[in-house]
């Protein structure tokens, strides 16, 4: 499944040499930081609105426009999509109730 993720993000490092008359993500790349982060508001906008109708192909197709866009801030950024796959591995099996009392302690 995170196959797929890989070969996305492979596409979006492929974009940053790409024109942005002919690419979607080379021109968010050129369109800079602001658009991107511009973009990823309204899909995950889009995404509350799905999720509040219960709409679960609009949740489906606006869940992935809000992952694409999520991936483009990381290929700007030069981080890689494994960074947050180790992440969420590293988080894994560890309750969030367990990990939320481990901060207050602090
Ligand atoms: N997965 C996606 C993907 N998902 C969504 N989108 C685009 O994200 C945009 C979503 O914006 P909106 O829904 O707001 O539509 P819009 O009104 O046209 O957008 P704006 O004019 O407001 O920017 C649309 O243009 C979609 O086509 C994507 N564009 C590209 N990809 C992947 O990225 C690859 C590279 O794309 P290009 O750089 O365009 O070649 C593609 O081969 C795909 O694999």
């Amino acid at each position: 499944m995170s196959d797929t993720l890989l070969r996305l993000m492979a596409v979006l490092n492929d974009r940053k040499y790409a024109d942005a008359d002919s690419s979607y993500v080379a021109s968010l790349y050129a369109a800079g930081t602001d658009k991107i982060l511009k973009k990823l508001g309204e899909e995950a906008t889009e995404t509350v609105i799905a999720g509040k109708a219960g709409d679960k192909q609009q949740i489906i197709y606006e869940t992935a426009d809000l992952w694409f866009h999520s991936m483009v801030l990381l290929a700007h950024n030069d981080i890689d999509v494994e960074a947050v796959l180790h992440e969420l591995d590293r988080r894994f099996g560890l309750s969030g109730l367990e990990e939320k009392a481990s901060r207050s302690k602090k």
